[in-house]
Formats: C-alpha cells, structure tokens, sequence
C-alpha cells in the first residue's frame, strides 16, 4: 500500500481524534498539517470563515468541489440541522478512498454522500440520479480554474440555484482564481462579498468569496 501525505494525515487522524466527534477529526487534521505537513485543507482560519457563512445560510442541501481528504465535507456536516445533505465531488480514487474514511470516523456519513467523478459529468446528473431540485449552498475548493466553468455549469445547465442561494470560493488570492472573481464581481445577478484571511496554516494572504445568488433576470421569465 503506497504511504501518502493523505494517508499519513488520514492515520493521524483514526489514532488521535474522538470516534463520532466532528470537531475532534477537523482540530486533529488542523495539528498534523500545521505541525508536521502541509496541506490543502481550507484550514481553521478560513474554517471559521465557512462555518459562519454555513450557519447564517441555514442550508439543506449543499454541494462541495474538491473533497480531497473530507476536511471540509466534515467540518460543514457537524454544523447542519437534521436531514440537511452535502455533496461532495472528488475525482480522485485515493482521495475518495480516504474521504470517506475521514467522513465515517466523524460519524456524518448519514448527512454526507461522496460523488466519484470530474463535475462536468456529475453536476448534469445531479437532478436526476441525486434528487437535488435546487442547491442553497456551493462550497468551491477544487481546481481553480474549474471554478468559473463549473459555477456556469450549475447555473445555465442545470438552473441549480435558487434566490438567496449562496456561492462560497476558497484561494480566490492565493493560488488564485480570476477569472470566475471578474465573471461572479460583474454578474448582477450575483451579490458579492470578500472576506479577507490567510493561507491555511501559512502567513501568506488569502480570501474567500461569497456570492449570492439575487435569482434570475427578467430575461429568463420570458
Ligand atoms: O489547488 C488547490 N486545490 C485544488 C483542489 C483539488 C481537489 O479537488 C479535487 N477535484 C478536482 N476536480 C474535482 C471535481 F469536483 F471537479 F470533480 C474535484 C482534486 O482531485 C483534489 O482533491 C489548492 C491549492 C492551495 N495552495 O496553496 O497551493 C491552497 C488551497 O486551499 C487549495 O484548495
Ligand atoms: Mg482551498
């Protein structure tokens, strides 16, 4: 079996966090890639940034881009009420893999559900194989240049958001992701806000972006 940093974080984890304790496996990941290796995780600066955006959105069914180790796909389920769901879209099998051993050691595998595959093909499956009618909260964290296309996506193609609906985008300073910041800043049918951070478990400066969704213009009733 191939050693890996995110099977190493993943070990940490199942040796040090509470069983069936959210918050336990989100501070457990936090100490072993702020102490020993860094990785992508949103992290507990910006963590607290996402858990507040979630909790005031009251969401009940969410959709994430990027799992890679579950970090966020369990901080967010330790904050939703009973039968509130998250999606989250991973496309790598060892991170699935890991994922959803993450996921089941927190004890949210019941809100969680884990869809193998790149977005283009699971975001046009999302009505129809996975119920979803409308999504009230989209956490983008997946390849940044993916972040304008996908956003497009679940807007035009699969008319996935709904007024009020809110849009959340890690890294959009560091590594970046300007095109979807110029597309989402001059949509009016978008409200943005930047909420200013740093670079999970770095001093270098990031941000996130949070969009909501005004509804559709006039031009889609007719
Ligand atoms: O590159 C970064 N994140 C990319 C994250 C990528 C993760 O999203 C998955 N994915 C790709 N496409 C899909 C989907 F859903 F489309 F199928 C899912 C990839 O397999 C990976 O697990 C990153 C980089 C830095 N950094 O400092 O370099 C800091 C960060 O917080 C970051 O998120
Ligand atoms: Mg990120």
């Amino acid at each position: 079996m191939a050693e890996n940093k995110e099977k190493r974080i993943l070990n940490f984890v199942l040796q040090n966090a509470v069983r069936g304790d959210p918050q336990s496996v989100v501070d457990t990941i936090d100490t072993y890639c702020s102490q020993k290796e860094w990785a992508m995780n949103v992290g507990d600066e910006k963590g607290l940034i996402l858990d507040k955006i979630v909790e005031e959105t009251k969401p009940s069914v969410l959709l994430e881009l990027g799992t890679y180790c579950g970090y966020s796909a369990v901080r967010i389920a330790g904050l939703l009420k009973p039968g509130a769901r998250l999606l989250t879209i991973e496309f790598n099998p060892d991170f699935v893999a890991i994922a959803k051993q993450m996921i089941e050691f927190a004890g949210v595998q019941d809100k969680v559900k884990i869809l193998e595959g790149p977005s283009e093909t699971i975001i046009p499956q999302l009505k129809k194989k996975h119920e979803v009618d409308t999504l009230d909260f989209v956490f983008l964290d997946h390849w940044k240049d993916r972040y304008l296309p996908d956003t497009v996506l679940l807007l035009v193609m699969c008319g996935m958001q709904r007024k009020g609906s809110v849009l959340l985008a890690d890294n959009v300073i560091c590594p970046g992701a300007p095109e979807f910041i110029k597309y989402i800043r001059n949509n009016n049918h978008f409200k943005c806000t930047n909420f200013p951070s740093h670079l999970e478990y770095m001093k270098a400066k990031d941000a996130m972006e949070k969009a909501v969704f005004l509804g559709p213009g006039l031009e889609s009733m007719c």
